[in-house]
């Protein structure tokens, strides 16, 4: 499968959105719009209206991560206001798993879930064939800029032996310092959708169109 990416919005010039979205449209595949309660994580970032604001100059899917203690008060909202996935914390959805995997489909929108580096892959195992991505935080969740865990590599490869196997259809995403130092162990251990945040794209340039392409370059140097 052709590597997929997926900006992170909240590492984004925030003071220059519009303009950054037109580039994006042209390049990315996905929109990555983390949505954080303050409480889930000690950290406030994007949010449902946000999601609105944007979502009629996005022309790419928007995928929403909810880094929130209660996701179900969520879901109703994000798909209102245009997002094409719903991704809770694995953690966060326990009780109900079943029940808001079929509310988030049943409003039209694709399912995923995300795992914290501590939550191994076997806990989502009696609803992973349900959902359309898996997201691997290889980082703690809540902030851009930390630093890479090594021991996800191995649950990376998990997912993509468990997906090959049983020929489930979720997609294989990372989430967290995906850049030219780790763009060849994810992509070697399976990583099909990389969210590429300050160390990936924001912050190799001021020049949004600059920055992608120095991105794309890493990324082949890296890989090829
Ligand atoms: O989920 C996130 C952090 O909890 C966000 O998606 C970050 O943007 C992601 O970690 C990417 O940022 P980074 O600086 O490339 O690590
Ligand atoms: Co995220």
């Amino acid at each position: 499968m052709k590597a997929k990416f997926s900006p992170s919005l909240m590492c984004m010039d925030l003071l220059n959105i519009r303009e950054q979205i037109e580039i994006i449209n042209e390049r990315a595949d996905f929109y990555h719009v983390d949505i954080m309660d303050g409480h889930y994580v000690k950290n406030i970032t994007l949010s449902p209206d946000f999601v609105k604001a944007v979502k009629p100059v996005c022309k790419l899917p928007i995928d929403c991560h909810l880094m929130v203690t209660n996701p179900e008060d969520f879901v109703e909202m994000l798909a209102e206001a245009g997002a094409d996935y719903i991704c809770p914390h694995a953690e966060t959805i326990n009780a109900q798993a079943f029940r808001i995997i079929n509310k988030i489909k049943s409003l039209g929108v694709k399912v995923g879930v995300v795992l914290n580096p501590a939550t191994p892959l076997s806990y989502i195992k009696h609803y992973i064939h349900l959902l359309d991505k898996i997201t691997i935080m290889t980082v703690d969740p809540g902030f851009a800029g930390q630093s890479f865990i090594e021991e996800m590599l191995e649950k990376i490869e998990e997912a993509r032996d468990i997906k090959e196997k049983n020929g489930y259809k979720y997609l294989i995403e990372v989430d967290g310092s995906c850049n030219e130092k780790t763009f060849k162990r994810l992509n070697d251990a399976g990583c099909e959708v990389f969210i590429v945040g300050s160390s990936g794209l924001f912050g190799l340039d001021s020049d949004l169109t600059v920055a992608w392409d120095k991105m794309i370059e890493n990324f082949k140097r890296e890989t090829e």
